[in-house]
């Protein structure tokens, strides 16, 4: 199968000059398979967002290859690195960062606005689409203050799936919720990466809903294990 991601040798360090050079990630080669479902585990401090970070285009590697889709991304400027961003990735984050003042519909249609300045028929009957398929058809107009903690993380989700990504990246997407709750949201993700075959790479500090990933990708002082 296709790899729709591809690390080689990818390193990663801050400061230098005045402040001491510390590496963060110590060469890390790492291949997705188109349709994947993969958990990116570690303890805290061991590197999981910054290397989420990099593989969302939001910040280059200091050494090492990344491939997207199969195209390389290293040498590209940050406007070849927003539009490979806008086209293969989705973000789903551990607080949904919905906007306050719009409906779910209209959240889940924001991107589109800012992306293309307007919002075509197919997209509005994408969202409503999306909506219903998480169980918000009838809640599509309320604000999120309106919304429970998870029906909240569901319209993120939608917003994520919107452009039809290749790739989501999720880093802890129910960090926030309670156990229950965090198992739907889970169990959501699982049955979109089947219907809609897109891949997904999460972060997560739950075991439980790690052990059902197909792949476990596990990070120990920026090395995978
Ligand atoms: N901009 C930065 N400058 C310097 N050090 C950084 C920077 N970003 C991250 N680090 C360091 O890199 C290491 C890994 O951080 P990172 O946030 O990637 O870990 P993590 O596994 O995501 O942790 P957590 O599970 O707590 O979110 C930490 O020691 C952190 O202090």
């Amino acid at each position: 199968m296709a790899e729709v991601l591809l690390l080689q040798g990818v390193r990663k360090s801050y400061g230098g000059g005045a402040s001491p050079r510390v590496e963060v990630l110590h060469g890390i080669d790492m291949a997705l398979a188109e349709g994947s479902f993969a958990a990116l585990i570690g303890p805290s401090g061991s590197g999981k967002s910054t290397l989420l970070n990099i593989i969302g285009l939001l910040e280059p590697p200091t050494e090492g290859e990344l491939q997207l889709a199969g195209g390389a991304t290293s040498g590209l400027d940050d406007a070849a690195r927003t539009t490979l961003r806008n086209r293969y990735l989705g973000f789903i984050f551990q607080f949904h960062h919905l906007l306050p003042a719009f409906s779910a519909e209209e959240n889940v249609l924001m991107p589109m606005l800012a992306g293309v300045g307007r919002i075509s028929r197919a997209d509005r009957e994408r969202a409503r689409m999306l909506l219903a398929r998480v169980g918000l058809a009838e809640h599509a107009h309320k604000r999120p203050v309106q919304l429970s903690g998870g029906q909240q993380q569901r319209v993120a989700i939608v917003r994520a799936l919107m452009n039809r990504p290749r790739l989501v990246l999720a880093d802890e997407p129910t960090g926030n919720l309670d156990t229950q709750t965090a198992a739907e949201v889970f169990a959501l993700l699982h049955e979109l990466n089947r219907e809609e075959g897109t891949t997904f790479l999460i972060v997560t500090h739950d075991p439980r809903l790690a052990d059902t990933c197909q792949q476990q990708f596990r990070l120990l002082d920026g090395r995978l294990l």
